[in-house]
């Protein structure tokens, strides 16, 4: 009998183009070695082009989906995405209260998802405080790029010395943990990565790409690291591997349709491309 893999659970939304959301998380999930469980929280119409749809999931479904693959199945570590409203923020906190995800129990990666990278919103500004009273106190990492960090703070990041006062600043909102990502910080040669506990900065630094084929790359570092963690990484090597993994992602990414295509996690499965080629 084969040993069953660690879980991980993505609390997000679906994008239908399948380079961000659920999507990306779970294949990212499979290309390393963990079982991808989902609670949904929305469903996007969205495509390479753009966002122009989106349904929300009623919260106590979305909270019951959490609980019925904790409870049967167990997490070894999760991570939430686009959560779009306050009432949706509210109960999965509820819910990973009762199943003992976050505040120091099973690793709790938040993803502040708050638009598409064309700039279509992902979530209502009513649940701006939902996020730092109910998600960023319970939160082992909180995962912000700087569009994200100018929302919950109100400061613009333009230097990587910004980017340190950023993270000082989401550490006080309560997390354990704070990554600041610099993907959007496009006047710098490289991507840094800035990893912050309120004592301790950790810098993780990449290539940059000249590619415009980046959907998905927040989803993708952000589900590698609940994978890492889920495998008994503390919270420092997990971004490490993650950071390593995002970059050839970004390596391998590839074009869909008219506009722009995802990161690819499948460059870990190199034998992909050609299996069942007739
Ligand atoms: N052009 C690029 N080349 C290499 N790495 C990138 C590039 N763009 C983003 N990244 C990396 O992808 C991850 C997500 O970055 P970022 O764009 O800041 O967040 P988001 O995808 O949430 O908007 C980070 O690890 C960042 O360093
Ligand atoms: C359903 C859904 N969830 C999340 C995103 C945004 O994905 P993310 O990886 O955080 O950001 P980009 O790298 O694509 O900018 C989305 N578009 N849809």
């Amino acid at each position: 009998m084969t040993t069953t893999p660690p879980r991980t659970l993505t609390i997000a939304g679906s994008d239908s183009g399948g380079c961000a959301g659920l999507q990306q998380d779970l294949r990212t999930f499979f290309a390393c070695g963990v079982h991808g469980l989902t609670a949904v929280t929305a469903v996007t119409v969205q495509n390479s082009l753009g966002v122009t749809g989106v349904h929300t999931v009623p919260p106590e479904v979305v909270a019951a989906q959490v609980e019925a693959v904790a409870t049967d199945i167990g997490v070894q570590a999760a991570k939430t995405g686009m959560l779009a409203t306050a009432e949706i923020i509210e109960a999965v906190a509820g819910a990973c209260d009762r199943v003992h995800i976050g505040r120091g129990r099973t690793p709790f990666v938040v993803d502040p998802v708050a638009a598409s990278m064309h700039g279509e919103p992902l979530l209502h500004a009513a649940a701006m405080d939902s996020y730092r009273t109910l998600l960023f106190p319970r939160a082992t990492l909180v995962t912000p790029n700087l569009d994200e960090v100018r929302l919950f703070t109100g400061l613009d990041v333009t230097t990587r010395a910004q980017q340190r006062d950023a993270a000082r600043a989401l550490h006080d909102l309560g997390p354990e943990w704070v990554l600041v990502k610099g993907g959007h910080l496009r006047g710098d040669p490289e991507c840094l990565d800035l990893l912050y506990d309120g004592t301790d900065f950790h810098e993780f630094v990449g290539p940059r790409f000249a590619t415009p084929h980046v959907h998905g790359s927040g989803d993708t570092l952000a589900s590698t690291t609940t994978a890492a963690l889920a495998k008994g990484h503390d919270v420092v090597s997990a971004v490490a591997a993650a950071k390593d993994f995002i970059v050839e992602s970004v390596r391998a990414a590839y074009p869909v349709g008219a506009g722009v295509g995802p990161v690819s996690p499948l460059w870990r499965l190199p034998d992909a491309a050609t299996f069942l080629t007739p």
